[in-house]
Formats: structure tokens, sequence, C-alpha cells
């Protein structure tokens, strides 16, 4: 790799939850490349695991030290958050339980909410000022939720979930439906949970250029491919990875997660979009304060929601029902007492 001195940034502080977990391992040596936040950018890893799983992290540690990285200047090994998130510009908040074959991301719920009460309360604690939080565990909207309702110092925009792993899936299947170049598959939406009952959007999308319907239409794809295909595939596609591989996403969720801080950071492609779940404003009937997903455009290291999105009878149904569901999920955490003191939640 050729980065002369001249042209690095200095030095941002990532922390990573579940370090010694599989999206963690999938993760750390791509961050360290220079693949999430750019080849300029040094980074220094803060890498937070539970006690038990402690020493598997001393290992990935050791081992992204072996690989050399020019960009890496720092590798620590914690099993405390407030000591994990000390000046933390990023934080990939990973660690946490993942589902097993016939569960739904909800039945998580109770088994890491836990986790997410303290992660918030550390960053409130110890993070840099302009933190920046993507939440990965599931279920990742309200645990993005609970986290943020702990930290009253930090702006709840900056508290966001991934469902890039979703919008990714979706340009996917358009490619493959269509014999399209991925790269050619602009304007995609998820909106709401992520969960079964995620809205994937293609009523915006085009294809090097040409509205998506025109181009499903010539291959005889259309409404019904949308309704039977489409969405559920995208929707399900989790649950369909945990049973043709036998344990949940992985590379692909940790490609989502870098996806998503580059995109945040460095910028959505002109005319395009991404998709992220971001605190609601209340646009698109979606209750202010909840972590809903939206489309996304990013400059200068901010997001905005898209306002003014069309959006078809059928997708705003499907969009009321996800947001009952982070509804249920809020009321579920807030009866647990497991909210925090921030207002707006
Ligand atoms: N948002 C999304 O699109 C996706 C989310 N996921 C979710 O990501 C999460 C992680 O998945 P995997 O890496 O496959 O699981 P894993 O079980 O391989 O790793 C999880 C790691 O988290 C650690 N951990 C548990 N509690 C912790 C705590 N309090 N602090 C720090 N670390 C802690 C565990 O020790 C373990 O090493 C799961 O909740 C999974 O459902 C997975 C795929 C996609
Ligand atoms: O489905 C799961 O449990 C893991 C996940 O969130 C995904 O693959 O989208």
């Amino acid at each position: 790799m050729s980065t002369s001195a001249d042209t690095l940034l200095p030095p941002v502080t990532v922390t990573v939850t579940g370090a010694a977990g599989q999206i963690g391992y999938a993760s750390l040596f791509r961050i360290a490349n220079g693949d999430m936040l750019g080849k300029n950018q040094p980074v220094r890893l803060r890498l937070l695991e539970i006690p038990q799983a402690r020493q598997a992290a001393e290992g990935t540690a050791m081992e992204l030290a072996d690989g050399a990285f020019p960009l890496l200047e720092s590798v620590d090994v914690f099993d405390d958050a407030a000591q994990a998130f000390d000046g933390t510009g990023f934080g990939l908040l990973i660690g946490s339980k993942p589902r097993q074959k016939g569960m739904e991301r909800g039945d998580l719920l109770e088994a890491n909410a836990g986790i997410f009460s303290v992660q918030g309360a550390a960053l409130n604690e110890a993070a840099a000022d302009d933190v920046r939080i993507v939440v990965v565990g599931n279920p990742a909207n309200t645990n993005a939720l609970i986290a943020s309702s702990h930290a009253p110092d930090i702006p709840s925009e900056r508290f966001t979930a991934m469902t890039r792993l979703d919008h990714n899936r979706a340009l996917a299947q358009i490619a493959h439906a269509t014999g399209s170049p991925v790269g050619d598959v602009e304007r995609m939406t998820i909106w709401g949970n992520h969960s079964a009952t995620q809205v994937p959007d293609l009523d915006q999308v085009t294809i090097a250029g040409r509205p998506v319907r025109d181009v499903l239409s010539e291959r005889g794809l259309g409404e019904e491919w949308v309704r039977t295909s489409f969405i559920p595939t995208v929707a399900q596609r989790g649950a369909e990875i945990i049973a043709v591989r036998g344990g949940s996403s992985v590379a692909s969720a940790a490609h989502a997660a870098l996806d998503h801080v580059h995109d945040w950071v460095l910028g959505t492609p002109d005319g395009d979009w991404t998709s992220m779940a971001v605190v609601s404003d209340g646009s698109y009937g979606v209750d202010e304060g909840l972590i809903s997903s939206f489309p996304v455009t990013c400059r200068s290291g901010e997001y905005e929601i898209n306002h003014g999105v069309d959006l078809s009878e059928d997708a705003r149904r499907r969009l009321e029902s996800s947001v009952s569901e982070l509804r249920e999920e809020r009321d579920t955490i807030r009866a647990k007492g497991l909210l925090g003191p921030k207002a707006g939640h």
C-alpha cells in the first residue's frame, strides 16, 4: 500500500465490541486495512469483550499486529466498557447473542438489552464529543434506542443501527433479476425495522439511470414478482442464511457495517443514497424518537434523511406495521426499566 505520511490524517479511535465474535473477527482486519475510513486514516483499535472471551480477543490483537497494517497505530483489549470507549470516535456495537434457527430477531431483546444500556452509559461517560455509533447486535434498532437513551450527552442522531445488509441484499436481488451489474442499481431504500417487517422499496430504483420497473417489465417481472419474490426474499434473507449456512450472516454483515460507516463519513455517491436506521424526525409517519430505517444521503460526515420520497400505498401500509413493531419493542424495554434518562424516546 502506498500511503505517504504527508497525506495521513490524525488517527481516530475505533471501538469494536464482540471483538472475539464472528462479525468482529471479519471486520477488524479490514478496518485496520483502511477499508472503512479510507487509506489515509490511521486507526487506534480498542476491542471490547466479556471477561470469558477476553483471551480470544487478545489472540485477535496478536494477529492484527502480525498483519503489519501501516494504518494501524495500536490495538488494546478490554473487558470494561468505559475503558474500551475512552476517547472513541467510532463505536461498532456488534457484541451480543445471534439468533438461532426458528427465532425472530426480536426474541433476542431480553438476552441482549442489558448489554446496550451499560454500553450507552459508558459511551456517554468516555467517548469523544463527535462519536458516531452503529449498532449491529440484534434487535439492532431497539438496541440502538436503548444505548442512546442511556447517553443523554450524546445527540441521538449519533446512534444508528445497521440496515445496510438488507440494503445490499436488495441491490443484489435486483441486479440478479434484471441481469444488471450491481453497481448500476441505485436509489434503493429499506424502511422500518431490521426484522421480517422491514420494507424493501424499489419504487425509486434506477438501473444505469433507467426506472427499475421498465427494466423488470422487459423481463416479464411485475408487481406480482415484487410482492411474492423480491420483498420476502430480502426480508427473510437472514433466516435463509441461518437455515442454509447453519449460522447467521457474518462476512456480509461485517462488510455492511464497514459500508455503513464508510458512507456516513466519506459520503454517498452523487445521485444515489443508502439506507440507515436513524432516529426518526417524525417523517413518513414514523414516531419521532424511534430508530427506523430511512433513505439517507451522507455528506461531509453527516447524514440526512431524504424527505420527499414518494411511498406507494402498499409500502406505507407495510411501514406502518414495521413501526408498530418498533413501538412494541420500545414499550417492552420501557416496561422492563431498560430505557435510560434521555428525553425524547
Ligand atoms: N444488523 C444486522 O444486519 C446483523 C446483525 N447481526 C447480529 O450481530 C450480533 C453478533 O453476531 P456474531 O458476531 O455472529 O455473534 P458471535 O456470537 O460470534 O459473537 C458475539 C460476541 O459478542 C461478545 N459479547 C457478548 N456480550 C458482550 C458484551 N457485553 N460486551 C462485549 N462483547 C460481548 C461475545 O463474547 C461474542 O464473542 C448478533 O446479535 C447478530 O444477530 C448479525 C448479522 C447481521
Ligand atoms: O438474521 C439474523 O439473525 C442475522 C441478521 O440480522 C441478518 O442476517 O440480517
